[in-house]
């Protein structure tokens, strides 16, 4: 049997010489270990083709080189590893090594009071880079919370103090009287508005003591840090007391989204291992049909 010498189009040369800042693939289904479980993330793997002469750069060895995240804990040292492979494995053709992880974080939740528990997932992504410059690594998470609002707050109680005035102005003010009334829908007969909000944030994380932390490690910490600066954080399983004691935590936590933002920006400049951050917080506004947003950074 005659064996075929097979084709090698990307070792050609091009017919069109110039370099490419990013030539790889996107979307690579991979399942990492995240936490104690199996995740399915996407990932997207590229180098830079610095070789202008080069026709292309050898695809099937970035995909390969992505085994060892296959089952396994997603850490630094992990990705930088597969991206000095990534450069290893083009020969000369790339200087440039790029890897973002896209997923979302399964964790689970205990309810506010009641002993009831259960699942939210968190989008986070995570991408690398190793360049002439170094190794570099962004964390991006996604937290939803609930934000009521402050101006709101005040126009209704403003409203409550004016019915009070009336609907007292011919009642003697007795203490029965008074609780009655403030049970009933007549007396609270205005509420804030509230909404569901996510903060989006993206840390950069120095190279450091933290680096063999896994990235679910980093994640959870992140994502508890930014729902306790924020004190209203989106709940699974609710029973009322869980709802009331809710009810209690937007009143006490009343925010515009400057506020949100403010409040995030002092917790995540304390997280330690992160060495600058993007973020965004969105409140899908019940008032309006467009969102109040807020962006903040430190050392971008
Ligand atoms: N460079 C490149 N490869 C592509 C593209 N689309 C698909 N591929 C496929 O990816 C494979 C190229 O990967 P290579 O690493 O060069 O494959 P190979 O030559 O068999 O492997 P090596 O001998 O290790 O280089 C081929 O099957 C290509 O057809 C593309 O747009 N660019």
């Amino acid at each position: 049997m005659t064996v075929l010498t097979l084709p090698d189009i990307a070792s050609q040369t091009t017919r069109l010489p110039s370099t490419l800042t990013w030539v790889g693939m996107e979307g690579i289904a991979l399942p990492a270990q995240l936490g104690t479980r199996s995740v399915i993330v996407k990932l997207d793997a590229g180098v830079s083709l610095d070789d202008s002469e080069a026709r292309g750069i050898h695809m099937s060895r970035l995909y390969l080189a992505l085994s060892p995240l296959e089952d396994a804990p997603l850490t630094l040292p992990a990705v930088k590893d597969i991206l000095s492979a990534f450069l290893t494995s083009q020969e000369g053709l790339s200087q440039h090594a790029y890897l973002n992880v896209e997923g979302e974080l399964p964790l689970k939740r205990q309810a506010l009071i009641s002993p009831l528990a259960g699942w939210k997932s968190y989008p986070f992504s995570l991408c690398c880079q190793l360049t002439p410059d170094g190794f570099q690594a962004e964390l991006g998470v996604t937290v939803g919370y609930s934000s009521t609002c402050p101006c709101s707050a005040a126009l209704a109680r403003q409203s409550i103090q004016q019915a009070f005035k009336e609907d007292f102005s011919e009642i003697p003010l007795t203490q029965s009287a008074v609780l009655a009334w403030l049970g009933s829908e007549e007396g609270i007969l205005a509420t804030p508005h509230s909404q569901r909000s996510f903060v989006e944030c993206s840390l950069r994380l120095a190279e450091g003591e933290n680096d063999e932390l896994p990235i679910a490690d980093w994640l959870e910490s992140t994502i508890d840090r930014i729902q306790t600066a924020l004190g209203t954080a989106l709940q699974t399983a609710v029973k009322r007391i869980d709802e009331q004691a809710f009810a209690l935590a937007n009143g006490q936590n009343l925010m515009f989204c400057e506020d949100a933002a403010r409040r995030v920006d002092k917790a995540l400049r304390q997280a330690p291992g992160v060495s600058g951050f993007q973020l965004k917080v969105v409140h899908a506004e019940s008032l309006h049909a467009h969102n109040a947003v807020a962006r903040s950074e430190w050392n971008g």
